[in-house]
């Protein structure tokens, strides 16, 4: 959440995050890269306007107008800069001053090569085991950051994977309301609103960011996994994708695969919410999985469908109010999961996103810990990819994401949480292959008939083939009749000939001649 440089005491008091850029002329004199233009320090801008009325403990969460409970200076750069010191760029372009275009492309995870399903494995377990080189993470809240000698920050390195996972974990953990109170838990600042777009999107930017850099290849791109092919298995749960399962325990990760070696973070929520501590990088159990093998909710032991995705893409409003889990008619409730494919808000069903989560039922459906199943970062770029091509279809229509009155931290000009520097929702509402440097390469289903549409089709095809039955005997009636007119005079003629000529020996044709 925040660069290591700004994990101190002084930086904390002063509200200042503004890292150097060229260290080596000493602290404080290159902040923000300004001394070649990169950018400069400036206040940050934080989203005033009034949150919706789920959320009624204002003023006791960290998260509220983020960052400003930790920092209200921060760096903004200039042009393509981007970054913490405006040190790297803008996503889309790479190169020392960030002027070269790229494109990255995210493919199926199916489609990749076998020495390309080895290497994007064993850059998922680098990840999990490389520490951040830039960003730490506060394992205690705001009051309590300096530490109990009130000198000592409270802070800590993370890998680089468990960042990814960390950040879900810190948008989503309930308000600690003190010892001994219930912990308040009608809060989510990345799902069940329209920042869960916005906020996924870009969660998912920042690993591949996190991934390029460390294996030094701008070109590394997250490949998704399509959960909606009209299978109900896992289909890259095998020991040279995500891990098969396991011989000996239906809800492991067999042993053949390096994710069954893998632990999870942030399990002790129970800790957090009674205690008001927060998730560090301590490790615990191992991932559990058991695809489609919830028998207790059969609804969620199968995968959503082709006609699913079809039908989602085409609710053609962003979102509806109330800007919560129950919207209707609202295209990110839907492809969220929280109404049915097209559009209707149902409290029974989950659907797409969602039922993709609920199918995999262990740690990958568990809000607080899912992105502990590297399944999460396919099923989320696949998300993605549905939102990019809502937003290709609907030119980037911004016009129903709202301004105020969404759940905390959904407003459109809200910094997500724990993001750092500071970037709103509305920065992630653009195509992606134009304005982030990314695509996918996919194709989208269409969509099956309506029975209603199916007879409209029949009644119409019915009439234009009557239709042209009858323009057919027109037109055959019509060069009978020219036909004949063309040979009646001449045999009227040669009749009349005949008729006039015959005198009983010459033949018609002789007389006719
Ligand atoms: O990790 C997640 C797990 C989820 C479970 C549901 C649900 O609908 O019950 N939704 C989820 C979202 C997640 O991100």
């Amino acid at each position: 959440q925040f660069p290591r440089q700004c994990a101190t005491i002084e930086s904390l008091r002063s509200g200042k995050c503004c890292p150097d850029y060229f260290p080596v002329f000493g602290p404080g004199t290159d902040q923000c890269g300004v001394s070649t233009g990169r950018g400069r320090c400036v206040q940050v801008t934080v989203d005033s306007r009034p949150h919706g009325p789920q959320y009624i403990h204002d003023g006791r969460d960290d998260r509220e107008q983020w960052p400003v409970r930790f920092f209200n200076q921060t760096c903004r750069c200039n042009g393509n800069f981007s970054g913490y010191n405006c040190g790297s760029c803008r996503p889309g372009w790479t190169g020392p001053t960030c002027s070269q275009q790229i494109n990255i492309v995210r493919r199926n995870l199916l489609d990749l090569s076998t020495e390309e399903r080895r290497r994007f494995v064993n850059a998922l377990h680098q990840a999990k085991v490389t520490i951040h080189p830039d960003i730490v993470i506060a394992t205690r809240r705001r009051e309590e950051i300096f530490g109990p000698d009130g000198n000592t920050p409270q802070f800590e390195n993370i890998s680089i994977y468990n960042y990814f996972v960390w950040s879900h974990y810190y948008s989503v953990r309930k308000t600690f309301l003190g010892a001994g109170q219930q912990s308040f838990e009608r809060v989510d600042f990345s799902h069940e609103g329209p920042a869960f777009v916005t906020w996924h999107r870009y969660h998912l930017l920042q690993l591949e960011r996190d991934m390029q850099n460390m294996l030094q290849d701008p070109t590394f791109g997250l490949p998704y996994w399509n959960f909606a092919t009209g299978q109900n298995t896992c289909d890259i749960c095998s020991d040279d994708l995500m891990g098969a399962r396991s011989n000996f325990d239906v809800s492991l990760i067999s042993q053949n695969s390096i994710f069954s070696q893998w632990r999870v973070l942030c399990e002790s929520i129970e800790d957090y919410d009674s205690l008001g501590t927060i998730c560090n990088s301590t490790e615990g159990g191992p991932i559990r999985r058991n695809p489609a093998g919830n028998v207790a909710r059969p609804m969620v032991q199968r995968l959503p469908q082709p006609e699913d995705v079809a039908l989602c893409l085409e609710v053609g409003i962003f979102d509806t109010p109330p800007f919560y889990s129950n919207s209707t008619d609202s295209f990110r409730n839907t492809v969220e999961g929280y109404s049915d494919p097209s559009g209707k808000y149902d409290p029974a069903v989950r659907s797409l996103h969602n039922l993709a989560h609920l199918f995999l039922n262990g740690t990958g459906g568990q809000t607080h810990l899912s992105p502990n199943d590297p399944i999460f970062v396919l099923l989320h770029t696949f998300t993605d990819a549905v939102f990019d091509e809502w937003l290709r279809r609907y030119s980037a229509d911004i016009s129903t994401y709202p301004l105020e009155n969404a759940p905390i931290g959904h407003n459109r000009e809200y910094n997500m949480v724990p993001f750092w520097p500071p970037v709103t929702n509305n920065e992630m509402f653009v195509t992606a292959p134009e304005n982030l440097g990314y695509s996918y390469d996919i194709e989208w289903p269409g969509r099956a008939l309506r029975v209603t549409e199916m007879i409209t089709i029949a009644i119409v095809t019915a009439l234009i083939l009557v239709a042209i039955v009858f323009a057919a005997a027109a037109c055959i009636v019509r060069a009978k009749k020219n036909r004949d007119e063309l040979h009646q005079p001449l045999l009227t003629d040669q009749y009349q000939h005949y008729s006039d000529d015959y005198d009983g020996i010459s033949t018609p044709s002789q007389s006719v001649v």
